[in-house]
This record gives structure tokens, sequence and C-alpha cells, in this order.
């Protein structure tokens, strides 16, 4: 039997001034269940993981978490999620511990309590041997994982994650996904965004793909697999620093119309219709003066198989 839904957004639209940034879009999370929210950028995946936590307002549809609506009673809805920005909202200077009883102390939480939940937080994270250590010499991959201590303090049934592997090598990613899982079987119901297919279908039981707003499919990576076809080459890579907006705007321009450039944090994504115009598009960007530190090529199925220029014209969720 299903576990029940956790998180539901029915009919969700947002709205920037007159910019639509996602429109109608319905989606639930049950407990027990990772969920993959991808797609290109400014497809809304931000947005959509922003109006779940309750930090934007939609202009129609309901968000509710545990049945309880974020319009009507917006301070239990915060009660039952957790939200983990992109970047780690950890300070350097501080100790892990401190970190997590100033993160404790603004969710209202104090003594004896605040103690015991900072404690099993990190526990939860596996940095108890860290707790005394000053951020400033965590890795990446143990920033974030402190960062998602912070979200666990109040025990949230919902978590939801924005790009949690966007600045974290293989390894980080990797554990980063083992502690999902084992939140996951724990009964937590988690959201996250990613630019990467290979990864969802690893580590999500579901995915959910939004294209310009919409939400264009939703379903197992093996049901997503048997729906949708092609056969898109696709390079992933690890950048050496951030090229600045204008640079990555000059160099989308620049790029051929099947071409796909995508960039989170320091990790980027490319993609063409055949290995040749992939081939042609990596040499655009080096020659525009990207360094790349490493890139591989996805062998994952669901990644051309989700990767159509069809796509959002399959099974629509
Ligand atoms: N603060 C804002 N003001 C106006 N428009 C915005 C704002 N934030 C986002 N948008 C627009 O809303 C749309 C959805 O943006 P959103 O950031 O949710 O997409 P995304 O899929 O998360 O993109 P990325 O992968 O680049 O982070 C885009 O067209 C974007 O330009």
């Amino acid at each position: 039997m299903p576990l029940p839904v956790a998180l539901s957004l029915v009919d969700v639209t947002v709205r920037y001034g007159a910019r639509t940034a996602i429109e109608r879009v319905s989606l639930d999370v049950r407990r027990g269940e990772i969920v993959g929210l991808l797609g290109p950028n400014g497809s809304g995946k931000s947005t959509t993981l922003a109006v779940a936590a309750g930090v934007l307002d939609p202009v129609c549809g309901t968000v509710t978490a545990e049945g309880c609506s974020r319009a009507t009673n917006p301070a239990a809805f915060a009660q039952y999620i957790g939200l983990v920005p992109q970047e780690p909202a950890v300070y350097d200077e501080l100790t892990a511990v401190a970190n997590l009883t100033f993160f404790g102390q603004l969710y209202g939480l104090v003594g004896h309590d605040l103690r015991r939940r900072v404690t099993r937080a990190l526990a939860r994270v596996k940095l108890t041997d860290r707790a005394q250590s000053r951020v400033s010499t965590f890795s990446g991959g143990m920033k974030q994982r402190l960062n998602l201590a912070a979200a666990l303090l109040h025990d949230p049934p919902v978590l939801l994650l924005d790009e949690p592997t966007a600045s974290l090598d293989p390894a980080s990613r990797d554990a980063l996904f083992a502690d999902l899982t084992r939140f996951r079987d724990d009964g937590h119901a988690i959201l996250l965004t990613t630019h990467h297919m290979d990864e969802a279908e690893a580590g999500c039981d579901r995915i959910a793909v939004l294209e310009g707003g919409r939400l264009v499919a939703n379903g197992p990576p093996a049901e997503l697999l048997h729906t949708r076809r092609t056969d898109r080459a696709v390079l992933y890579g690890h950048l050496r620093t951030r090229p600045p907006k204008y640079l990555e705007r000059a160099i989308r321009q620049r790029l051929s119309a099947s071409a796909e450039l995508e960039i989170t944090g320091r990790r980027l994504r490319l993609s063409a219709n055949t290995s040749e115009q992939l081939g042609e598009t990596l040499a655009t960007l080096l020659a525009e003066g990207i360094e790349l530190e490493s890139f591989r090529t996805p062998a994952g199925a669901l990644e051309r198989a989700l990767r159509s220029d069809e796509c959002g014209t399959g099974e629509r969720a």
C-alpha cells in the first residue's frame, strides 16, 4: 500500500510580475519517496521548490503539507517543511554545533530539546566526529551535509533540496544520495531539483519533468524510459570556475539550434543531436575560455530517453 502524501501542489501557478514562471503544476510527494524535479534552465524548478517551501505565494492553486494548507495556516505548514538551499547557508567561522544551535534558535528551539536535536541532526548526516570543528575546515560535501542537518532540526516530514549536488564532486554526491536514501527509508518525503538525469535515474523513485513552467512528465524512471525515446549526445562537466552571466549568454547565442547548455554552480551539462555537434559545441565553449576540470558522457538510459525534441508530446503528468 502506498504511503500517505506528505506534500501536495494542486494547479499551482506562480508569476513574477507579468512573467508566468510555472503554470498549473500539480505534484504529490509521498512519505518514503524521493522525487527528482528535472528541467532545463528557466523551466521553473527553483520556483516550484520555493512555492512548495512556502517561500513564494502562488497566484492560484493550493499547496499543502501533511494536509495542512500553506494559505490558511502558514505557521503549522512551516513545521512540516525542511528547505535546503542551493548555497550552504552555514557560517564558516562557527563550529558545526554552533551553526546548528544558531539555526535551532531561529526555529524557536531552546535548552535540552535544542541540544538533543543538534546532536541527533549531526548524527543523521554523519558529522558527529566533527561537531566541534570550524566549518571553514569542512569540504564542500561536509558543508552540504551540515546544511541538510540544519533543515532536519525540527524533524520535518518533507525535505526540499534545491540543486543539492551542484557544487559536489562525485564522491560527495554519492554520500549525499546515501543520506537521502536513509531519510527516505525513515519515512521522509523528499523533493529535489537537478539538471542531471543520470543522477535522478539512479537516486530518485520518481521523476517530474518541467518545461517552460509546465509539468510534462511524471513517473518512475523505468516508466519514463518506456514512453520516451531519443539518442541525443550528452556530456557532463565540472567547471574550474563558473563563467560570468554575460559570457554564458554570449556563448548560448553562438551555439547551434540543436545544442543545449545548462550551468548550475560549477556543473555543466551539454547536449546536441549528434556526437559531432556535441564536439563542435564543446569546442565553442573551450574557444570562449571556459575551463573544464573534468567531463564525462553519461551511461544512463533515462538521459537518452527523456531528452527528446518531442519532450512534452509524450505521456503527460
Ligand atoms: N525573481 C524573478 N523575477 C522575474 N523572473 C524570474 C525570477 N526568478 C525566476 N524568474 C523567471 O521564472 C522562470 C523560472 O525560473 P526558475 O529559476 O524557477 O527556473 P529553474 O528551472 O530553476 O532555472 P535554473 O535551472 O536556471 O535555476 C524563468 O523564466 C526565470 O527567468
